[in-house]
């Protein structure tokens, strides 16, 4: 496999931004093999996405940080972020009492979809133990309530750095996270929330749906804010639905496109696809 190194970078546009970049990757014999850019004009910003092979790149990869942030990053105002392909990213699940998505994330996982490392997963509740047998991962037991919240968070965060966690997936994780928790992984929390957001927020979405008399019904996933279901969207999708559905087939109709929307928010998020900008995102092709 070709290792490669992902740039991902946005910052006020001027001409010149996109040649600038794409010189120093071919002066440095770097051979680019992905770029997609594109420009806000309302807000006047240029974000870019660009990804290169490192076999014959002249910077050592552990100067190339360096390098960018002088050469580039200081003179045209960027914020960007590099990846290389060799270091797998390392995910975490947070699970309560709903199976669902985790199956889905599990079995595309162990049928080797995504480049990524599932060290644990964590639960507030015993229910998905057998889950993570059967797919031998790890499974630790964190029981929350009001009084115990602060202290079984900190001793969560604890077993994420222990296990170099870079990002978190809330897979129908059903507690509210601290911002202690969103402030040591911004952006890198991705939730999936079921409803079509911004309708319906909270914890019993199908039954506000219901009550409403919506003719579709929809699965967000988003990166988590302290704002409940307030942070930068990823992705979305709906389902119609009619006036003979029951909340119970609400439910059950609705969980087919959470497993999928969170599925597709995640391989993005893994394939360094999502740039998050002021609450909102830029998705990469
Ligand atoms: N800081 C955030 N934490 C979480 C978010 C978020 O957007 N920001 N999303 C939720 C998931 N979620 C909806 O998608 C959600 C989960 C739980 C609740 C809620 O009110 N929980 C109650 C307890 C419910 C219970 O014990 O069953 C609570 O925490 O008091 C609302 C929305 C995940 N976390």
């Amino acid at each position: 496999m070709m290792k490669t190194a992902k740039l991902l970078l946005h910052c006020p546009d001027k001409p010149g931004i996109l040649a600038e970049v794409t010189d120093f990757i071919t002066v440095n014999k770097g051979n680019i093999i992905y770029l997609d850019q594109y420009v806000d004009h309302v807000e006047n910003i240029f974000f870019m996405r660009i990804e290169w092979e490192l076999e014959n790149f002249l910077v050592p990869q552990e100067k190339i940080e360096d390098y960018f942030e002088t050469l580039y990053a200081q003179k045209y105002g960027m914020n960007f972020r590099l990846y290389f392909s060799d270091a797998k990213p390392r995910m975490a699940i947070f699970v309560s009492k709903m199976s669902h998505c985790l199956f889905d994330l599990l079995a595309r996982y162990t049928a080797g979809e995504w480049n990524v490392e599932i060290p644990l997963i964590i639960s507030n509740h015993p229910d998905l133990q057998h889950v993570a047998e059967r797919f031998g991962i790890p499974f630790h037991l964190f029981p929350i309530t009001k009084e115990t919240k602060e202290e079984q968070e900190k001793k969560e965060m604890e077993l994420l750095a222990k296990h170099k966690v870079n990002f978190i997936v809330l897979a129908r994780y059903m507690q509210v996270i601290s911002e202690k928790m969103i402030d040591a992984y911004p952006n890198r929390i991705i939730n999936i929330h079921h409803s079509f957001l911004p309708a319906f927020v909270g914890a019993k979405p199908y039954h506000a749906a219901f009550e409403r008399g919506v003719k579709i019904i929809g699965a967000t996933s988003h990166y988590v804010t302290t704002e409940l279901d307030a942070g930068p969207i990823i992705e979305q999708d709906v389902v119609r639905i009619t006036h003979k559905d029951t909340v119970q087939d609400l439910v059950n109709k609705g969980k087919d496109l959470e497993k999928i929307v969170l599925s597709r928010a995640v391989q993005k998020h893994i394939e360094r696809k999502v740039l998050a900008y002021k609450n909102k995102t830029v998705i990469f092709n």
